[in-house]
């Protein structure tokens, strides 16, 4: 417990102590205090006919106490509080700090849903915790102990009569406690899901509406919030269990004192004021343990948060390197034997090694699933492959400072990546510094300015989220802008002129060749017409280079290039009127 706080909010338990404990001290004593002024206020009522001015400062004892102990359990609830929302506060910024430290294929893989249900929802969790809970259970059972001492010294079998009770309550307690555990873990998993299932909708709506699939999408999301209900009901009876059994057997504990308690009175061994109190105390005492004991319960499902929290943070990050790239002009790529999977038995890149000279165009080209857009991503250190390992001039990828390393590489994907803002603001995300001048240069070259001016507002038109009102083709080029704008010594370019027409594919592969002359780039393409004019191509089967070589050099020899691009040859050649007539 205190290893898992300390993993949270490192040195937290120590720094509670000394602040907090003192307060809660005085809480637990304040709370006790009265029950002693009503011994002596009832053994004046008792002793015979006095007069109001004997027991009225009695009375305004026991008030000024009630206030005082107020005003302590609002000091209590002020600083339990604001440590709570600072201990949220830090957890969060950690917690991202973290996952800005993991490869980005392990964030690539990662279901949002689930990162965001630890950083909103059990985070939240420790927050009302520390917040709401742990102050109050604190000075309760700091309380409950101060009364059980003061009644001690005043008679032990009446003492041991009302703690019976607890005897009794706490191994039923433990004993069901598991149950309550075990549906918390079950309740948290559910909700994780139904976020994940409301995200994952919401964010693919529109392709799902395109293919008529939000029926069936929504049939998911209403699968995982109906379960959601379901172990929410669950946890709810199953982890009041312990605590409604502890209450139960707790409860015996005042007939058992009302036995004890007239039988000692009438042997004379107390007195009825004495017997008034232990029946007082004992109500109270009951009432704040079954208040503590229903705040553990709901402390277990905080806890089960604590540990998904702690499980986050535990998750190992990217070493960072400390060189600082100081490359003046297009990099030397070396790959030294890259084996690579994604965590699973099965080896997506076998020992694969060669050379990107320094302001060549490589060309990738393989089977789907060979491997391409991997080994691309270890280029980018998106994830690392030790033993094997990417020298970038001679040095180590590794030994690089990540992020510095990442500003200097520039990416194409597949998929279009476009962020809400103006056009200028999206290039601009390459280059902040860059010219008006440098923009429209570098859309010039991708094939994109004119299409700009044509937009309402040129370059200052604002885009909406991932440049809804462009079309791919559109979108891929302001994205090859981009990269042509970030001068990147290194440029990975994934699949990215699929989705252009014939007149723009051509235009796209002219500026990718300007750009080899300052870069070193590496092309992944499955159209082979793309890369006859790459300074050497790599065919990839099953995460091995099979064939290497220029063009030319291998579609004269037998090899899976040759097949592959007879097979792009004849696809070419067919035409819906040609099908027909064969
Ligand atoms: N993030 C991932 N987690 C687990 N497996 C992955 C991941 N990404 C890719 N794979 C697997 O690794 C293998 C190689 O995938 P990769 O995307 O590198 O192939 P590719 O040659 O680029 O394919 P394509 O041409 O279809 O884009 C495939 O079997 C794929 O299922």
């Amino acid at each position: 417990m205190f290893e898992l706080l300390d993993k949270l909010c490192p040195g937290a338990w120590r720094q509670m102590a000394r602040q907090h404990l003192p307060w809660l001290l005085l809480d637990g004593l304040l709370s006790a205090l009265p029950f002693g002024v009503f011994l002596l206020l009832v053994e004046r009522l008792l002793a015979g006919p006095s007069q109001l001015a004997q027991w009225l400062p009695l009375c305004a004892l026991i008030w000024g106490l009630l206030l005082a102990r107020t005003w302590v359990a609002r000091q209590v609830c002020l600083l339990t509080h604001g440590w709570g929302v600072h201990l949220a506060e830090g957890l969060r910024l950690r917690l991202a700090e973290r996952l800005l430290a993991w490869p980005v294929g392990r964030m690539l893989q990662r279901d949002g849903g689930e990162l965001s249900a630890v950083l909103l929802q059990d985070v939240d969790h420790a927050e009302q915790a520390f917040s709401h809970l742990y102050g109050p259970l604190v000075s309760s059972l700091l309380m409950c102990g101060f009364l059980l001492l003061a009644m001690a010294t005043q008679d032990l079998a009446l003492t041991a009569a009302m703690a019976a009770g607890l005897a009794l309550g706490l191994p039923a307690w433990a004993l069901l406690r598991r149950q309550g555990l075990a549906q918390a873990d079950r309740w948290l998993d559910a909700n994780a899901q139904a976020q994940a299932a409301t995200l994952e909708y919401l964010e693919g709506l529109r392709t799902l509406k395109a293919h008529g699939m939000a029926g069936a999408r929504f049939a998911r999301v209403d699968q995982a919030l109906r379960r959601q209900s379901r172990e929410s009901l669950a946890l709810e009876w199953r982890a009041a269990l312990g605590p409604l059994s502890f209450i139960s057997l707790l409860e015996l504990g005042l007939p058992l004192l009302m036995l004890v308690g007239l039988w000692r009175w009438q042997g004379g061994a107390v007195g009825l004021p004495l017997l008034l109190t232990f029946l007082l105390v004992c109500m109270r005492l009951h009432r704040s343990l079954s208040l503590m004991v229903l705040g553990l319960a709901q402390s277990e499902v905080m806890l089960r948060s604590a540990r998904r929290i702690a499980a986050l943070l535990d998750e190992p990050v990217q070493a960072d390197g400390s060189q600082q790239p100081a490359w003046a002009g297009p990099l030397q790529i070396s790959l030294r034997d890259l084996s690579f999977g994604y965590g699973g038995a099965e080896q997506v890149l076998s020992q694969l090694s060669g050379e990107l000279p320094a302001g060549s165009l490589t060309a990738l080209v393989g089977p789907s699933g060979s491997g391409k857009s991997t080994l691309a991503r270890l280029l980018a250190r998106f994830w690392d492959a030790p033993p094997g390992t990417v020298l970038l001039d001679g040095v180590d990828i590794r030994s690089y400072e990540l992020a510095a390393l990442q500003q200097r590489i520039a990416i194409v994907f597949q998929h279009p990546q476009l962020l809400t803002g103006t056009v200028a603001a999206n290039l601009r995300l390459a280059s902040p510094e860059a010219t008006q001048a440098e923009l429209e240069e570098a859309c010039r070259q991708a094939a994109c300015h004119d299409f700009i001016l044509a937009l309402p507002q040129g370059y200052e038109t604002e885009l909406s989220e991932q440049g809804a009102e462009l079309s791919g083709g559109q979108k891929q080029r302001l994205c090859i802008a981009r990269a042509l704008l970030k001068r990147a010594p290194l440029v990975l370019v994934d699949e990215a002129t699929a989705s252009l027409d014939p007149e723009n594919e051509a235009l796209i592969q002219q500026a990718l060749q300007a750009l080899a002359r300052h870069s070193t780039v590496l092309m992944i393409a499955h159209r082979l017409h793309t890369v006859v004019a790459a300074d050497q191509i790599w065919v990839l089967e099953r995460g091995r280079i099979v064939q290497r070589g220029r063009h030319a050099q291998l579609l004269g020899q037998p090899g899976l290039y040759q097949t592959l691009w007879q097979a792009q040859q004849q696809g070419r050649d067919w035409a819906p009127g040609v099908a027909a007539q064969a």
